[in-house]
């Protein structure tokens, strides 16, 4: 069986010709969609694996012109730009798979075997495809995550999101309902933690006037109202126990039936679940209901915390970066140590504590172009708790490491050593002197510039300090209290 591969990068091609040759393959490679074109015209191939994007033009938005002539062979796509939009891109044309680069070779050889030996192929999809998705992340754990994604968009199978807080939940929600059949409809989501257990029922059902003290009128359930559209539970694992009971009779019978009403209403809606708790704990506790579990688990995506795709930090920080400025913040830059250095903290609060971290330093950085020692103090506070609302999470993180201001302090000159790398046989006097400055800035605003109680209070001679301050540019002046 002959396999056209369309790739213009020759050792690329030149590694998957010999994987797909090694499953029994001959390979017909060529390096442009003109060749292709000529090559499919001229060939009988049992399957096309192709790059996207390619000197003449784009591999995916051409495919209709393999499909006129091909209508069933099976396609598969390999692409470099990594991103949810590419990802659907793809699928919307009934590629066969779609391959993130890098990625394994024998799987994509297995794949092709499969396809080829399928060779049913598959209809192209009418979708029109939503651009500029905001769903960062070119991690491999995030190249499946898009994959799952994909999976689910033409089909209304309930999806089940797990993953700390913070790591994107929502917005794969979102992302489901986006550009999935149903975006036309509505994308209704409801915090099942956030609504008072008495009210869950009637907010999720609905309720008939009079059905109980305070149901002064009719009132349309998240149910009803999702019509058409997408139902977002969000965190499920806190859902009480009679209302988990209620959503399971829903889902089994597929209608829901207004608090204090006897009408059967047909569930016309895609649900999507999600939450940050681990459910099997919460299933042996008692305290989730093990036969809910699996109706909501059809589809299960698993949200990678961020500190296990560090990969994704640069890119959603310059993201970030790039909100924070239409929104009015700032317009800044990030240099690639900087974007290195916030590559390895461990964002306990994921995503969400990366976002709040980067707009927080848009609005603080004083320079344009934002380098690590911009960074260096924010981080500091960050790890000190100081910014505690923004951590967020309550996920368990690296034990046995150091908490509060002694982690700052080893962060501090972790990034510095990683920012100046002195010398070696300098380290020591560099360090001290790069302490030393900082240190003696905040001990002359308290004493303010005041030489002689900054000496006392640092417990060194007056000369010695003056001296150093001479030596470090410190102008004691400049902390002197201004009236
Ligand atoms: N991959 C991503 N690309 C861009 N932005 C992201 C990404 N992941 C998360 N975010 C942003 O981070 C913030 C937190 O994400 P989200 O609310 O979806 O997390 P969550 O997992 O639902 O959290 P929780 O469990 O606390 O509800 C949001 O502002 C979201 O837009």
């Amino acid at each position: 069986m002959n396999v056209l591969l369309v790739e213009d990068d020759t050792s690329i091609a030149i590694v998957i010709t010999a994987a797909l040759e090694a499953e029994g393959f001959s390979v017909s490679h060529c390096q442009t969609l003109a060749e292709r074109d000529s090559m499919l015209r001229e060939g009988r191939f049992a399957a096309l694996v192709t790059d996207v994007m390619l000197p003449d033009g784009d591999g995916i938005e051409t495919i209709d012109r393999v499909r006129e002539h091909h209508p069933q062979m099976p396609i598969v796509i390999l692409s470099a730009q990594n991103t949810l939009d590419t990802a659907v891109r793809a699928t919307d044309t009934g590629a066969f798979e779609y391959f993130p680069k890098p990625f394994d070779i024998d799987e994509l050889a297995r794949t092709v075997r499969q396809a080829a030996g399928a060779a049913q192929g598959q209809t192209i999809g009418e979708e029109p495809v939503i651009e500029g998705l905001p769903l960062v992340g070119r991690s491999a754990a995030m190249q499946s995550v898009f994959r799952m994604i994909t999976r689910v968009l033409r089909n209304d199978l309930t999806v089940l999101i797990l993953g700390e807080s913070g790591t994107g939940k929502e917005l794969v929600a979102e992302a489901i309902h986006q550009l999935g059949h149903r975006r036309s409809g509505p994308f209704i989501a409801v915090n099942t933690a956030a609504i008072p257990a008495e009210l869950i029922e009637s907010e999720l059902f609905g309720h008939e006037k009079g059905a109980f003290t305070g149901a002064v009128a009719r009132h349309v359930g998240k149910f009803e109202q999702a019509a058409g559209g997408t139902l977002f539970l969000d965190e499920i694992g806190d859902m009480p126990m009679q209302a988990q009971t209620r959503l399971l009779r829903a889902l089994q019978s597929g209608t829901v039936r207004r608090v204090g009403g006897r009408e059967e209403i047909r569930l016309d809606t895609r649900i999507v679940a999600a939450t940050n708790k681990d459910l099997e704990p919460e299933i042996a506790a008692g305290r989730f209901r093990e036969d809910l579990y699996y109706r909501l688990n059809v589809v299960p995506i698993n949200m990678p915390p961020l500190r296990d795709r560090p990969d994704d930090i640069d890119a959603l920080a310059r993201h970030f970066l790039l909100h924070a400025a239409n929104e009015g913040l700032p317009r800044h830059q990030l240099t690639p140590q900087a974007g290195e250095l916030l590559s390895r903290q461990p964002w306990r609060g994921n995503v969400r504590e990366l976002k709040n971290f980067v707009y927080r330093l848009a609005l603080l950085a004083r320079e344009d172009v934002i380098d690590v020692e911009s960074i260096v103090p924010l981080l500091a506070q960050e790890q000190s708790g100081a910014n505690g609302e923004s951590t967020g999470g309550s996920a368990p993180y690296g034990e046995g490491r150091a908490h509060g201001a002694s982690a700052s302090i080893d962060a501090a000159v972790e990034a510095w050593l990683a920012a100046t790398r002195p010398a070696s046989g300098t380290i020591y006097g560099s360090a001290m002197a790069a302490f030393e400055r900082p240190l003696f800035a905040q001990v002359l605003r308290e004493t303010a510039g005041n030489q002689l109680r900054a000496a006392q209070a640092l417990g060194i001679n007056r000369n010695t300090l003056r001296k150093r301050l001479g030596e470090l540019a410190l102008d004691p002046e400049e902390f002197a209290r201004r009236p």
